[in-house]
């Protein structure tokens, strides 16, 4: 099975051509594939397919085999295979996913796909959309007890849960301690994904992601959306904001009028190889 390993600010997926190749079993190709020492090693696996309601269909898997809605760092990648490997000549491309179909304008330099811009579509606020469990229509710097400590977290949908928690002093923390813990409290039924956020001015923030399924990861292109309308929610922020990620930078700007979120951020491809089994 030839496969293409691409990156998004250092969050890194197996991507297969599925117009050329059958994936029979994608949630345990995920666990084998995504593995850093017996595998080729990605925080996942996605599959670019046929659609018939868009341009193309992306499938992601986490690397511990679970199906995620949606990635933002992986839709960007998908939008510079399909056009660098000549799948389509558009810039302006469709791509369903299980959190809908979303829209990409992509920019071409000497014939390549250098940046993407996504419409992300609307922010889910409600919290039995997102999910999680709590009373009335948002969970907006509501207390969480979390091994023994309370936090404060804002919880997003961008198609996929995200608590956002507020943190000061991001790069000394031990997500690892903390991350599963949220990862699987019973308070959010699908698990969640969770962002650990210091802002550094009106238009600036650092962020650190422990992603369902796949553990802390250098980017999470939902998790930065959902950061950003978490900081412009609780008036920390203004609309538009460059979210500061250990693998990269991306821009978020929240559309208050049309409600539409949008990324900007690159997408790049590491290797071809060959997967054998
Ligand atoms: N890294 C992604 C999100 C991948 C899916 C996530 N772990 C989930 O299970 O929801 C991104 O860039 O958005």
């Amino acid at each position: 099975m030839k496969f293409t390993k691409m990156q998004g600010l250092g969050n890194d997926y197996v991507y297969v051509n599925c117009f050329s190749e059958e994936v029979k079993d994608p949630s345990g190709l995920a666990k084998k594939i995504s593995d850093r020492h017996f595998g080729v090693g990605a925080d996942g696996l996605i599959l670019i397919c046929p659609s018939k309601k868009a341009d193309f269909e992306m499938k992601m898997y986490n690397a511990d085999g679970s199906r995620g809605e949606m990635c933002g760092n992986g839709i960007r990648c998908v939008a510079k295979y399909v056009y660098d490997y000549g799948l389509t000549d558009k810039t302006h491309i469709s791509i369903e996913t299980l959190a809908g179909i979303k829209y990409l304008d992509l920019t071409v330099e000497e014939k390549k796909v250098v940046l993407v811009k996504v419409d992300m579509g609307n922010p889910i606020l409600e919290p039995a959309k997102i999910p999680v469990k709590a009373e009335g229509e948002s969970v907006i710097d509501a207390p969480i007890i979390v091994n023994g400590a309370e936090y404060k977290m804002t919880c997003i949908s961008m198609g996929n849960p995200h608590a956002v928690v507020f943190w000061d002093g991001v790069d000394d923390m031990e997500i690892e301690k903390i991350g599963p813990s949220f990862e699987t409290h019973e308070r959010f039924p699908n698990r969640v994904n969770t962002e650990f956020v210091e802002v550094l001015d009106r238009k600036t923030v650092k962020m650190r992601v422990w992603e369902r399924g796949s553990g802390e990861t250098l980017a999470c292109g939902t998790g930065a959306c959902a950061v950003a309308v978490a900081c412009i929610l609780n008036g920390r922020t203004e609309d538009m904001v460059c979210v500061k990620l250990l693998g990269g930078d991306l821009l978020i700007r929240w559309d208050r009028e049309k409600n539409i979120v949008y990324m900007t951020g690159p997408a790049e491809v590491v290797f071809d190889g060959e997967w054998n089994e």
